[in-house]
């Protein structure tokens, strides 16, 4: 067994989710096995800062450097926060914190193609260094390098974890964007399997999260349950006019951010509301529907089968409301029964499936074995994902009475 810390904070900048996993095996009999996780939350004035980072503020070079090395002392105090009641850990598999996301642009035939390009704050090698572990991070940018999206990675691990014999699943995260894995039945390992699908379905709690903040006037940065939403009523005409946005109609492989469905778009979003005359909640409620509507488009759209099976992870699972409205949608334009529960139902805890994912990912780096898979990203061949920053082992005091 190896024990490996997987890390990450999102797109909500909500906070840093590490997990201890023990790991054994390689692809489809990888067994993983979780030890202990926890949400390390970003002290207040650096949380804002991402924010207003990922907001499009300007930085200077040596801004930029504090900012990283900042964000990197807080990945490495999350990590550390989970060890001392465990044995000692073998490797950190680090995301970091995703500040900027421009996907590829042009096509590939006529040589137009412009490579994508995605900024992870907190270098792994400051995560070395503070915590005295091996330590891989960047895990996009290979990806990147071979014509991908560099998202989404977390695919190849979903198959592994939770692909079925006989069911069709797509599993659904929802964190501050939304993406889908989807999973056929896994094979007789004779036929040739049919492909893994993945991709980035459009916003999750994005503009929900700032629609909250906005409407609590700062009170509140989430609806928590959906409460709030459930009280008011979707608005279907906007919802239809939103779902015109190209990016729902745009083919797999595709990946998108907050610098699409982030404050300016909630601007438009609200603009827009204004001839309808809705209350805060009808608002909410139809943000709400807005991003399962998007949702069940988009599977529409490219899913070659419909799933038997929706598992939802990220925080947004825990949102009672829109499980609810996506249930309902979802049997509204099928002719199948199709369950709608969460990763947790099926023996994988869907607050830290992402951690336990780069933990994964960091586990197959080491191992020589690629991440991506190029169908998902776009990429030209599976790639082996992150650098690996070796560190002698130290003492960890430094980082502990910082
Ligand atoms: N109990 C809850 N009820 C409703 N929503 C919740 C609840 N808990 C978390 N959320 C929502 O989930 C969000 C965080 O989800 P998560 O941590 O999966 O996102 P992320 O990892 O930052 O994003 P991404 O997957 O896009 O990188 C919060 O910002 C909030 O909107
Ligand atoms: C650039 C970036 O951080 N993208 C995230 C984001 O959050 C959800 C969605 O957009 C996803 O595709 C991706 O993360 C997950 C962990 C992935 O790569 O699978």
């Amino acid at each position: 067994m190896t024990r490996v810390i997987g890390a990450i904070s999102g797109t909500s900048v909500d906070g840093i989710d590490v997990a201890l996993v023990e790991i054994a095996g390689t692809e489809l009999d990888l067994e993983v096995n979780l030890l202990a996780a926890r949400t390390h939350p970003y002290p207040h004035a650096l949380q804002e800062e991402i924010l207003a980072v990922c907001g499009g503020k300007p930085l200077t070079m040596a801004a930029l450097a504090e900012l990283d090395d900042a964000i990197a002392g807080e990945f490495a105090r999350a990590a550390l926060s989970l060890l001392p009641q465990q044995p000692p850990v073998d490797l950190i598999g680090s995301h970091g914190q995703t500040v900027y996301h421009r996907p590829p642009v042009g096509s590939r035939d006529n040589g137009s193609r412009r490579l994508g390009y995605s900024l992870q704050l907190g270098r792994g090698e400051a995560i070395a260094q503070l915590t005295g572990i091996t330590t891989v991070s960047n895990f996009r940018a290979a990806d990147i390098a071979a014509g991908g999206e560099g998202a989404p990675l977390v695919p190849k691990v979903d198959r592994a974890l939770l692909g079925d014999r006989q069911k069709t699943r797509c599993i659904q995260n929802l964190g501050g964007i939304g993406n889908v894995a989807y999973l056929p039945p896994r094979s007789d390992p004779h036929e040739t399997p049919e492909p893994i699908l993945g991709w980035d379905t459009g916003p999750a709690n994005s503009l929900l999260d700032l629609a909250v903040r906005r409407l609590s006037r700062g009170q509140q940065s989430y609806d928590r349950g959906g409460a709030w939403a459930a009280t008011g009523t979707p608005c279907e005409p906007l919802v239809e006019q939103w779902l015109q946005e190209p990016f729902f109609q745009q083919p797999p492989p595709k990946s998108t951010g907050r610098e699409l469905f982030g404050p300016d778009y909630l601007d438009r979003c609200w603009q827009e509301a204004q001839s309808y005359a809705l209350s805060d909640e009808d608002f909410l409620a139809t943000l709400v529907e807005f991003t399962v509507a998007s949702i069940v488009v988009n599977y529409r759209a490219f899913l070659p089968v419909q799933p038997d099976e929706v598992l939802l992870c990220g925080g947004g699972s825990r949102n009672l409301y829109l499980k609810q409205r996506l249930q309902a949608r979802l049997a509204a334009t099928s002719n199948q029964p199709v369950s709608v529960l969460t990763t947790d139902e099926v023996g994988l805890n869907a607050d830290f499936k992402e951690a336990i994912a780069f933990a994964v990912l960091a586990y197959w780096r080491v191992r020589g074995i690629p991440g991506n898979l190029p169908e998902c990203t776009g990429a030209e061949t599976p790639m082996l994902l992150g650098d690996i920053h070796r560190t002698p082992r130290r003492s960890r005091a430094s980082i502990e009475c910082q």
